[in-house]
């Protein structure tokens, strides 16, 4: 019973559903996520793990003090032989190939030195094993993490049968292949962790960006949006308009056909507003039955042409409702970027035009210059 439920506790944890959903280049993002984090605690990371294996010498000196000066040469080179890696500089290398590189020589210099020493190897298993986890940190892909893993192993297992009788030797492959085992379950575990962590970023990143019903842009991120392309409007001298849209008497479909019929509306508008826009153009809700598109690059005219394809995309929506279909239209405004300091008067001047537009009848397009002057 309770181990039933223990198991049941561990599966829910370990639940891989969410991460099945997840597209591949979501794991090629997290993957070079953390190569670059990775990247950045190397100067860090590899002369400490230098540090340590130069400090297994105070070891070396305690099994065999005849050797320890010489075993401490060869951790010495091999150390400083691996810090190119980290030390900045020229090489176009990759961050896992930069780790490769720090973890194959200094796994080689315990290797190495425990081997020159007497009885060392069999001491110096542990710290060879140990080391082994270090890779589980450094890589997120089973293939990297056994190529990285795969020099250090051949050395091990040549001086191995070299110094070892065939039953010490099958231990010490035992122990290695353990260690292995052990350091890939610990990466694997890792990577599940940080897929589903970068899940949770996504989704909470969507969730703060889109409007809940319809999916399209919210308010926060269309001025976020906004805010950016209109900063590099001005800086490259290029146009760009705004057209905010309102559905017309709206009150009067949720009041005649209910909230529902009024939702699927809302829901269809962003649809065919979505489908009529290009893909440099940014669209969003920004209220109940208020929206607003962003035009870079586009000019007066283009934007009126724009504007006046979506009223009449609307203008020709079907609906469903139990007696048949329901038509709606919408009032655009439109305003230009010339004058304006901001965001906030630029939309000001849509909201100022799309009045104009409902108070001449509305289903039509208004042009925010003409109703200012
Ligand atoms: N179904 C539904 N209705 C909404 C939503 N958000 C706002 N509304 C409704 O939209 C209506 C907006 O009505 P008004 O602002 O009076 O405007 P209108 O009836 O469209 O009239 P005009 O804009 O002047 O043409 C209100 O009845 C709101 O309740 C929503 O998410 N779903």
């Amino acid at each position: 019973m309770w181990a039933g439920e223990f198991i049941k506790n561990v599966m829910g944890t370990l639940d891989s559903r969410s991460l099945r959903e997840l597209p591949p280049q979501i794991e090629v993002e997290v993957e070079s996520r953390h190569e670059e984090e990775i990247f950045h605690l190397l100067p860090l990371l590899g002369p400490l793990f230098g540090c340590g294996i130069l400090l297994f010498s105070a070891w070396d000196y305690l099994i065999d003090p005849a050797h320890a000066w010489s075993t401490f040469l060869v951790r010495l080179l091999l150390v400083l032989l691996g810090s190119i890696a980290y030390v900045p500089n020229r090489l176009q290398w990759s961050p896992v190939q930069r780790c490769g590189v720090i973890y194959g020589t200094h796994s080689c210099a315990i290797i190495i030195s425990e081997y020159l020493l007497n009885n060392g190897f069999l001491y110096g298993l542990t710290g060879i094993a140990a080391c082994i986890f270090v890779v589980s940190v450094i890589t997120l892909r089973v293939r990297t993490f056994l190529l990285i893993l795969s020099a250090p192993t051949l050395l091990f297992l040549i001086l191995s049968a070299i110094r070892f009788p065939l039953f010490e030797f099958i231990n010490s492959v035992m122990l290695y292949i353990f260690s292995v085992a052990c350091a890939g379950i610990v990466m694997l575990v890792i990577r599940y962790f940080r897929l589903k962590a970068f899940s949770l970023e996504k989704k909470l990143l969507h969730i703060s960006h889109h409007d809940s019903l319809t999916g399209a842009y919210n308010r926060g991120y269309l001025t976020e949006l906004a805010v950016r392309e209109i900063a590099l409007a001005k800086r490259h001298g290029r146009a760009l308009c705004v057209a905010m849209i309102d559905i017309d008497h709206f009150k009067s479909v949720n009041d005649t056909y209910g909230h529902a019929v009024g939702d699927e509306t809302i829901k269809l508008l962003v649809k065919t507003c979505e489908q009529n826009l290009r893909e440099i153009d940014h669209f969003g809700r920004i209220g109940g039955e208020e929206f607003v598109c962003i035009l870079p690059e586009t000019a007066e005219s283009d934007a009126m042409l724009c504007a006046e394809r979506l009223r009449r995309s609307i203008e020709e929506m079907r609906i469903k409702i139990p007696s048949g279909y329901l038509q709606v239209t919408a009032s655009i405004g439109v305003a230009v970027l010339i004058q304006q300091p901001d965001w906030d008067a630029l939309l000001k001047d849509a909201d100022t035009a799309l009045y104009s537009a409902k108070r001449d009848g509305r289903n039509r397009v208004v042009l925010a210059t003409t109703c200012i002057s």
